[in-house]
């Protein structure tokens, strides 16, 4: 006997759709998590396995990520509103469409440069001996992007090679960096201004260099801390790069529609990791301030 197909609904969960408006140098950023459901008559679909009445989850994507551009992103129910009346529109049987958004809001600290709001955590390492103090300060989950600026080309190339070079992509990662005082039991340190310049410091070399790779950016942003602190003797960075790639339009037919670095999807993995160390020439090691420091290369 044939069972009763109950209450269903299918739709594409959480597109990373991110809005970058560029129309003058001083970009703006909408960061969106959406996620799209269809209800209706699709009995089919689940029972006889005739998909004619089905607008592909694929094809749901594709209209979030273009209606990014073509309608635009003043809020997210604004778009939202948008997006489900065209999905709506598009898909006879349905008789619904859900459309869920939750946003990452951005401050921002260039023209084309934007911290993500409320995530960064402070963190200390504290190492007391009979010999040596030493203490590491430091931050994570710094989420940082540079909307151009940036670019990543003249790289080895081999038969498995498919990355296209680029002069103008997204640049972004979600930071952690540790940094070791030299005095740290000297006394005299306060720490919570220290701390504050350092990561002013990060924030500040991070809006204002070109990178050519991230690698370049994370030597800028170390040699930026050593210059500006004296006190310092190392700063290590964790920094994944969080791909942020250029979404295609061009196999949609609809005139005039062009990505011109303005609509992204935000890739949270596989993730490029590029970790390094930049050191005060002729500082110390202190290898023990970093036994068990988990993270780092
Ligand atoms: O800044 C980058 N560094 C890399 O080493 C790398 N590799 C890659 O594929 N993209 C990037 N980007």
């Amino acid at each position: 006997m044939a069972h009763r197909l109950g209450a269903n609904q299918y739709g594409k969960a959480e597109c990373r759709v991110v809005r970058i408006v560029r129309d003058t140098p001083r970009h703006e950023i909408r960061d969106l998590n959406v996620s799209t459901s269809l209800r209706g008559d699709f009995a089919d679909a689940h029972i006889t396995g005739d998909q004619a009445a089905v607008l592909p989850t694929d094809t749901q994507k594709n209209t979030a990520f273009a209606y990014a551009k073509l309608h635009g992103v003043t809020s997210a129910e604004d778009y939202a509103l948008a997006l489900g009346s065209r999905l709506l529109e598009a898909c006879p049987a349905a008789d619904a469409a859900q459309v869920r958004v939750e946003e990452y809001g951005w401050d921002r600290i260039g023209d084309h440069s934007f911290v993500r709001r409320g995530g960064a955590v402070r963190t200390a390492v504290v190492t007391v001996g009979h010999d040596a103090t030493h203490v590491l300060s430091g931050i994570s989950d710094l989420v940082l992007l540079n909307s151009t600026d940036s670019e990543f080309k003249g790289f080895l190339e081999d038969e498995f090679t498919t990355l296209p070079e680029t002069d103008d992509r997204v640049l972004a990662t979600s930071l952690v960096a540790r940094w070791r005082h030299t005095d740290a039991d000297g006394g005299g340190i306060d720490w919570n201004a220290s701390h504050e310049a350092v990561t002013a410091t990060l924030l500040r070399t991070f809006a204002g260099t070109y990178s050519r790779a991230l690698q370049e950016m994370l030597y800028a942003m170390g040699s930026a801390v050593l210059d500006a602190q004296p006190g310092l003797a190392e700063i290590r960075f964790s920094a994944p790069n969080v791909h942020h790639h250029l979404v295609d339009f061009s196999g949609f037919d609809v005139d005039g529609l062009s990505n011109d670095g303005e609509v992204f999807v935000a890739a949270d993995r596989p993730y490029g990791l590029i970790e390094a160390q930049v050191t005060r020439d002729g500082a110390a090691a202190a290898d023990e301030a970093w036994l068990a420091v988990p993270g780092f290369c």
